[in-house]
């Protein structure tokens, strides 16, 4: 498996890991039934040892089964399935299997070997299996080599070999380009529709999803959340006078604003044209209307600029505390309608008025 790079991509990479777990418990069952048949033809046919020797490494698959059943270790079910099947193809092409026929199969190694580890390393493994045959087919009277094969048939082997590595290779390097590359542009897409593009905060589909996961969070749990519904004062003006780049402009950099007080458990969103909403989990009415107000003051006193010239740019905002409110609807309607409030009694301030906002122009709220 390539380096995953993104939570994305672990979780794909997760995904298939569990994929190719389900496949080699299917192959290993698939491998027993096998062995169990061509170890009994070979016992029929009067070649105990060859039939105990295949019964053996069913022995090794079950073991390797069980292992991965208590402990979920996928890593080691696959080393401990490449091993085996390393193995039993050795041994196949030592002994010869039956009527020399055993290192045919070896060529159900390289699909599986590149299936289950990454280009370097099934790289690795198929040469030093290829050195294995080597030494067989070379020194035929090595303890435990038994079988003996013509030139023609080793010529042939390696060749047909060779060429069906190099196919296989070639293949799962183009699957895993590919692979990657739908994962990226999955996230691409995924990140888009989350986002708005203008000011890279949250977009208003995003923080209606958050809204209703904290809600759900909220009535599991009784954790407490509240938000703030900020709306940017006389913004058509700016537009009016300095043009809509510069509206932009003030957007973006707003949105800059927001980020610098805002905690990385809460969520800001653009929920509509100049209109911010911004998400405070675990957070009280008093402990959110110190934040808008921070806010509202760090924005009143930051110079907006365009082209040289200073813009204007104040907020108005209405919080609200999911204590107060009995629903979601509900929550976001007080908000608007403190919004409105703060508003009409005159703008850049935070509705509702704690008695410190009221007395003190940096105000320390009191409950
Ligand atoms: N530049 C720019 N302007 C936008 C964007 N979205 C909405 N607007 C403008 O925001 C302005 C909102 O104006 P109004 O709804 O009248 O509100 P306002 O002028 O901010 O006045 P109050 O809300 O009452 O303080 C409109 O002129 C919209 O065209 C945007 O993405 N870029």
């Amino acid at each position: 498996m390539p380096h995953p790079t993104s939570s994305g991509q672990l979780a794909a990479g997760e995904r298939e890991d569990a994929q190719v777990s389900r496949l080699l418990t299917w192959l290993s069952a698939t491998a027993i039934g096998f062995l169990i048949g061509i170890g009994a033809k070979a016992w029929f046919a009067g070649h105990s040892t060859h039939a105990w020797v295949l019964w053996s490494f069913i022995g090794l698959i079950a073991l390797n089964m069980l292992y991965f059943a208590s402990t979920g270790n996928r890593a080691l079910q696959k080393a401990g399935m490449i091993v085996i099947v390393g193995l039993l193809f050795t041994y196949l092409i030592a002994s010869g299997g039956e009527s020399n026929t055993g290192p045919l199969w070896f060529y159900v190694f390289p699909p599986l070997l590149f299936y289950l580890t990454d280009l370097k390393t099934g790289t690795a493994v198929l040469l030093f299996c290829y050195l294995v045959a080597v030494v067989v087919f070379q020194f035929p009277g090595l303890p435990l080599v038994s079988a003996e094969y013509s030139m023609d048939f080793k010529i042939r082997f390696f060749a047909a070999l060779t060429f069906e590595s190099i196919f296989c290779f070639v293949l799962e390097a183009s699957r895993l380009k590919a692979r990657n590359e739908l994962l990226t542009l999955a996230e691409t897409h995924e990140h888009a529709a989350r986002t708005d593009e203008l000011t890279g905060l949250a977009n208003r589909r995003e923080m209606q999803n958050r809204l209703a996961m904290e809600f759900s969070r909220y009535q599991r749990s009784g954790h407490h959340f509240s938000i703030a519904l900020i709306d940017l004062d006389l913004f058509k003006q700016i537009n009016d006078q300095f043009g809509h780049d510069a509206g932009d402009d003030v957007l973006r950099e707003f949105a800059g604003l927001i980020r610098t007080v805002i905690r990385q458990a809460d969520v800001a969103a653009r929920w509509g044209g100049e209109e911010f909403l911004v998400l405070l989990p675990d957070t009280s009415l008093l402990q959110a209307l110190t934040l808008a107000e921070r806010l509202r003051s760090d924005v009143s006193r930051h110079a907006f600029r365009f082209r040289d010239q200073a813009l204007p740019v104040t907020i108005s905002a209405g919080v609200c505390s999911i204590a107060k409110a009995r629903s979601l609807d509900d929550l976001l309607k007080q908000a608007d309608l403190h919004l409105y409030n703060a508003k009409e009694s005159g703008r850049n301030r935070i509705a509702p008025r704690v008695r410190s906002q009221e007395t003190d122009s940096s105000p320390s709220p009191s409950p």
